[in-house]
């Protein structure tokens, strides 16, 4: 059996959703689709996940928040309109949206989720409605119900591994069920959901959960290719990859696959593929556990992420102070960030992190700690600071990658901060500014891709 999910531009609209309808007919062994909420119409439009985020913001604020429930109700009711649900099958829809700031939460944070949480719920609920008017089998599952339980951080939970078990019991179940994608509950039965773009992790614990032959993951694009469409256009469309190549290039840049939704993937040994809502006829890009080498391509993917900043610390004769880096991470530690990367010297050493852990004055407080626990002869934050990536299994096996990458960077006059090679020899890393980054990921692309 095959667990789908689509993701919000392939639920945008009415429209869009009678080819999932079309994509869920096709195939019988299809028996799980998990959804996300309806996404964007066109670029200048905006997904229900930010319209709830507003209304959520102004519910705290105690601001005037009537038109934005208006527009999160238009946009379920289009489609609902679209599959000629009466008034009274679309109330409870309605309703829901309506009475979001009447309940109880713990705290903002909690409010914060539960309200983004329904942009999925309502429309799982919707498509589950919609399946049956056209002849579906199917049957709404909350993540509740599926068992599935998460941490208690409510926005950004990870899955607790006893919802495998207590998932098994729909394997079987005789109708398709849909689920919605991107949250789930902790075990006081709140709503928690994932980071932006988790419905992918939804999709993924559902297909280790079910013990799925396939995870499909339906979106706008054809393939995965090996750069973003949107930095080069017409780029190399990947047939197939690893997990651990996906897994790194996820982490920095690829958004057409959430990083964290590899895991349990990788932990269920279920390939994924990756397909077009739109041209559902084209192969997609499968990501698995091994594949052949392909000589001509060493690299897999090229690609560039602005989300990081690098602590650079300086300190004369570093090398020989034993528990040097023990102390920066006990402070790391005690200001709660986790750190991504920490390329070091003999004298030198940079940390770098997510920018999403800092605000000024988090930095500053840091930066103060810091001083006093080691004594640095330099220290600054760099925030103009950029991670490009070269990944591929292949590379391991392959001369001169580095000496390609740097002439290439050399040739398109990027100044490097920082080159960094994974342990396990699939990646190399350079830190660049952020506005030569795109610039950089091109000049490798055009060095590693377009010999044919
Ligand atoms: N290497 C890549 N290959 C394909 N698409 C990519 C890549 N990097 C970024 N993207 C972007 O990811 C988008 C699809 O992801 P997303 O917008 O999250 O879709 P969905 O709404 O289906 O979840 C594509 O439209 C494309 O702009
Ligand atoms: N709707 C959520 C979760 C998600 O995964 O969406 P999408 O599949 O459209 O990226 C978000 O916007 O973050």
């Amino acid at each position: 059996m095959k667990v789908i999910k689509f993701g919000g531009s392939s639920l945008a609209s009415s429209q869009q959703l009678r080819k999932v309808i079309e994509i869920v007919e096709d195939d019988p062994t299809r028996r799980c689709v998990v959804v996300s909420a309806p996404g964007k119409r066109n670029p200048a439009d905006t997904k229900v996940t930010d319209l709830l985020i507003r209304y959520a913001d102004q519910v705290i604020a105690g601001s005037d928040y009537t038109n934005v429930q208006q527009e999160i109700i238009a946009r379920y009711q289009e489609i609902a309109l679209g599959f000629n649900l009466t008034p009274e099958e679309f109330a409870p829809i309605k309703r829901a949206i309506l009475n979001l700031p009447l309940k109880k939460y713990q705290n903002n944070t909690y409010l914060m989720a539960a309200f983004k949480a329904h942009g999925e719920r309502l429309n799982a609920q919707l498509i589950a409605r919609v399946f049956n008017i056209v002849g579906i089998a199917a049957q709404y599952l909350d993540p509740k119900d599926a068992g599935m339980v998460v941490t208690d951080v409510p926005d950004d939970a990870q899955i607790l591994q006893e919802s495998y078990a207590n998932m098994r019991k729909w394997q079987n179940n005789a109708q398709v069920l849909v689920v919605p994608g991107f949250f789930a509950y902790n075990a006081n039965g709140e709503i928690c959901t994932f980071s932006r773009g988790g419905s992918d992790i939804t999709g993924a614990v559902m297909a280790r959960g079910l013990n799925a032959d396939l995870y499909e993951n339906f979106t706008d694009v054809d393939a995965i290719y090996s750069v973003n469409p949107n930095i080069v256009a017409h780029p190399h469309a990947i047939a197939h990859m690893t997990f651990r190549e996906m897994r790194e290039l996820s982490y920095a840049g690829f958004s057409v696959f959430h990083d964290e939704a590899l895991i349990p993937a990788i932990q269920g040994d279920i390939a994924v593929n990756v397909r077009n809502t739109n041209h559902p006829q084209a192969p997609g890009t499968i990501i698995s556990a091994r594949i052949k080498p392909n000589k001509d391509y060493p690299v897999r993917g090229i690609t560039a992420s602005k989300r990081f900043c690098g602590l650079y610390i300086s300190k004369y004769l570093l090398n020989k102070e034993v528990g040097f880096t023990r102390k920066v991470l006990d402070v790391l530690y005690k200001f709660n960030i986790s750190y991504e990367h920490m390329p070091s010297g003999i004298d030198d050493i940079t940390i770098i992190m997510s920018e999403d852990n800092l605000t000024p004055e988090l930095e500053q407080s840091l930066m103060a700690e810091m001083q006093t626990a080691i004594q640095p002869d330099e220290m600054h934050m760099i925030h103009d600071y950029a991670i490009v990536m070269v990944v591929g299994e292949g590379m391991h096996d392959t001369i001169g990658i580095m000496a390609k990458a740097t002439k290439a960077l050399a040739q398109a006059g990027i100044r490097l901060q920082m080159i960094n090679q994974g342990a396990s020899e699939i990646s190399i890393m350079f830190g660049v500014a952020q506005d030569e980054a795109n610039q950089a990921v091109a000049a490798l692309y055009n060095e590693f891709f377009q010999h044919d």
